[in-house]
């Protein structure tokens, strides 16, 4: 797998009319890690969401390889290949777990029900498969929409708080998933209030050092 590099170029995000952040620009290569930072309100769920095509920044450009992401040529690809999951979860409460992950990839990369079930089974959902979300808990509902990182092969994971309401092995299990995705040529890009000091090659961009 072999991510294209990602270069946000002097990057600004304003909401409500209110500058969150200005001149964020780095390089982002296949392989690597990378946390935002920074405390409440400082702009990170604003910034991955402008990183996952999802809203303009107010000025500056991001490029996958030599493509904006904002222009029609790169966007098909970048939406091709990156993943973003969201701080909500995001399933269905009256669709089983099985149900959600085959509506939330059909968007993109339909998968089998057999696959499905084994990724289920890699998030600690065994017999759960066929539960209304409802009935699940607000871990195991994070389970669910993490357990399309097992799913599909997308090589650009944008996560917006992913270890929320998940238990400690739980964590420790989804972090060694995001080691072995970037050794593998992966890249990821996500927010967390979880400190991650220990993941050997973690990059950081601290959005309160930056505004
Ligand atoms: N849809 C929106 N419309 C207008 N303003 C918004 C919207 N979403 C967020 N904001 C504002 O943008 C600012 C940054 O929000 P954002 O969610 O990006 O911060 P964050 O760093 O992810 O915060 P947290 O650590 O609390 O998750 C906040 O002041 C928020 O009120």
């Amino acid at each position: 797998m072999k991510t294209l590099p990602i270069t946000l170029h002097q990057l600004a995000c304003e909401r409500d009319q209110r500058e969150l952040f200005d001149g964020v620009s780095l390089q982002l290569q296949s392989g690597e890690v990378l946390q935002v930072a920074g405390p409440n309100g400082s702009g990170k769920t604003s910034l991955l969401r402008i990183l996952a095509g999802l809203l303009p920044p107010v000025a500056g450009d991001i490029r996958y390889g030599d493509d904006s992401i904002f222009q029609a040529a790169g966007r098909d690809r970048w939406r091709q290949d990156r993943l973003f999951i969201g701080h909500a979860p995001a399933v269905k409460g009256a669709l089983s777990a099985e149900e959600n992950l085959a509506w939330l990839c059909a968007l993109s990369q339909p998968v089998s029900t057999a696959a499905i079930w084994q990724a289920l089974e890699q998030v600690g959902l065994r017999g759960f498969e066929d539960v209304p979300c409802h009935h699940l808990s607000a871990g195991q509902q994070r389970r669910v929409a993490l357990a399309r990182l097992y799913l599909q092969a997308h090589p650009v994971w944008i996560l917006d708080e992913p270890f929320t309401a998940i238990d400690r092995a739980g964590v420790a299990a989804l972090e060694q998933h995001l080691l072995a995705h970037a050794a593998r040529g992966g890249t990821v890009v996500l927010t967390t209030h979880h400190s991650l000091d220990h993941l050997p090659g973690l990059r950081t961009l601290d959005l309160g050092q930056v505004a």
